[in-house]
């Protein structure tokens, strides 16, 4: 099976001498979410941003989508993901269903019934509200209902689980291990529960490389705390 994204060879600065990623590789298959942990400042929310283009300082040997090069800012590619990224709120001063109508008119998409997502995030007060007024939490779920409602190939989230309650936490797993009907999820986190209840896969990035969990070490073990204790 051809992977669906593949990324060979990634090296990543901010300065030059110091590479925060250093010749990474790895792969997403189609329909599957994967799940990335790394301590803090291990380079997940870098690498996020060289996918989605908003990082420019890489080399890479290659980036491939369905087998064929891409260039991460080429608006064929670009129209086929969506990020969530932690901690930033664009477009504040637009209410979630502006934001919603302005994405799915960029992404040339009629806009779905919501009313699941919105009930499953308990965002049925705040639809109306301009996203800067909104709590920290509330402003993470208008990207999230966002990104599950346009159900992109490739979807990328930084951190999903900062900021919610623990209602929709729940919520948003389900989304994540139903995503794959709908394509790949690849997502960063610290909470370890929510790699190790949701994704088929865990890859770790430590010392600027990827590296897989292997599946029965964690699956069958049950523990995940006690297999990265040996990693
Ligand atoms: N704008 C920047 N300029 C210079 N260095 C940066 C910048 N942003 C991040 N870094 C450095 O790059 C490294 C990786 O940071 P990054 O935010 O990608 O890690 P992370 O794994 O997402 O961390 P965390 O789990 O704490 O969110 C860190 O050493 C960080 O200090």
């Amino acid at each position: 099976m051809k992977a669906e994204f593949s990324v060979k060879g990634l090296t990543a600065w901010y300065v030059k001498e110091k590479p925060v990623l250093q010749n990474l590789t790895f792969q997403l298959q189609e329909h599957e979410a994967v799940g990335m942990i790394g301590l803090n400042g291990a380079g997940k929310t870098t690498l996020l941003n060289c996918l989605c283009g908003l990082h420019d300082r890489f080399q890479a040997e290659h980036i491939q989508w369905e087998g064929e090069d891409i260039s991460l800012r080429n608006p064929a590619f670009m129209s086929r993901r969506y990020a969530v990224f932690d901690g930033e709120a664009p477009f504040g001063y637009f209410t979630f269903r502006e934001y919603l109508a302005y994405v799915f008119g960029t992404y040339k998409r009629q806009v779905p019934d919501i009313e699941t997502l919105v009930q499953g995030f308990s965002f049925e007060k705040y639809e109306d509200v301009l996203i800067k007024e909104l709590s920290t939490g509330n402003k993470k779920k208008v990207y999230l209902i966002t990104a599950f409602a346009l159900r992109p190939e490739l979807l990328f989230l930084d951190e999903p689980v900062n900021g919610l309650d623990f209602q929709s936490t729940e919520f948003l797993y389900t989304q994540i291990k139903e995503y794959k009907e709908h394509g790949t999820v690849f997502f960063s986190s610290h909470v370890l529960e929510s790699v190790s209840l949701t994704a088929d896969r865990i890859l770790l990035l430590k010392n600027g490389s990827m590296e897989e969990l292997k599946d029965r070490e964690w699956k069958e073990n049950g523990d995940i705390r006690e297999v990265l204790r040996h990693v």
